[in-house]
């Protein structure tokens, strides 16, 4: 299928730099439809900020984020944080739920924009894809952190977002929780046809991802 091989992301030789230190060499990459990025590397190779630039949230000192054809960092404010807001959604590590609200209540909160027009029923369908449909009344506090992690996926996954970017998602669980957590992850992104990048400091934590990277002191290179 055509459609399903377009370039929605392009990185075109993105770099940053803190302080005089290099901590992203230029990086180019692209990102297909539908397609799973699995970035590996150790701690303070400079994945999360690769993947900021990637999410449009930390500007490139040099370089172009092309997102559907438009430099990302070039729209203004507002489009940008449109795009954030709808075509992106975002994994942590800490899963940076609202106490106070409700499971569901949590999911549904980016539908408040809703500019998609996405049906709230979406949020059971999805709630059921990860298995949390009995937790949505409960507060977040009162669920384990494999159950608060798919709620914070459901909430990214809502919009029915184009990407979904996740630094270290499973960087709070056990492994046996990280295994149940990145499989539920790969079925729900494949089934809504949703690209996802992933950074994390765990190896293999993937199977069969469509492209593998290795960080190294802000060098990425495509493992086969
Ligand atoms: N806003 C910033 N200001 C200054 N230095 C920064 C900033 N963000 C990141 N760095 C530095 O850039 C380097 C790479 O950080 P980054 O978080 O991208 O790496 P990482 O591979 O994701 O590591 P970790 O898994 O520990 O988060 C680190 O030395 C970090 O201190």
């Amino acid at each position: 299928m055509v459609e399903k091989m377009e370039n929605q992301l392009i990185a075109d030789r993105i770099s940053k730099t803190f302080n005089g230190k290099t901590v992203v060499y230029p990086t180019s990459l692209k990102i297909q439809n539908g397609s799973i990025h699995v970035i590996e590397g150790k701690s303070g190779s400079g994945k999360s900020t690769l993947l900021s630039m990637l999410g449009g949230m930390e500007k490139p000192d040099k370089g172009e984020v092309r997102f559907k054809g438009s430099s990302l960092y070039r729209l203004n404010d507002i489009e940008q944080s449109n795009i954030r807001g709808t075509s992106f959604g975002y994994v942590f590590q800490s899963f940076h739920l609202i106490p106070e609200l409700t499971v569901k209540e949590n999911i549904e909160l980016p539908l408040q924009f809703n500019p998609r027009g996405v049906k709230k029923h979406r949020v059971d369908e999805i709630a059921d894809a990860l298995g949390i449909s009995s937790q949505l009344e409960k507060r977040p506090d009162f669920l384990s952190g494999g159950e608060q992690q798919r709620v914070a996926i459901a909430r990214a996954v809502i919009t029915n977002p184009d990407i979904l970017f996740a630094d270290e998602p499973t960087g709070n669980l056990d492994q046996a929780t990280s295994k149940t957590v990145v499989e539920l992850l790969t079925t729900l992104v494949e089934s809504m046809n949703i690209s996802l990048v992933v950074v994390t400091h765990e190896q293999n934590l993937f199977s069969h991802p469509h492209h593998l990277y290795q960080m190294e002191n802000g060098r990425l290179r495509e493992v086969d």
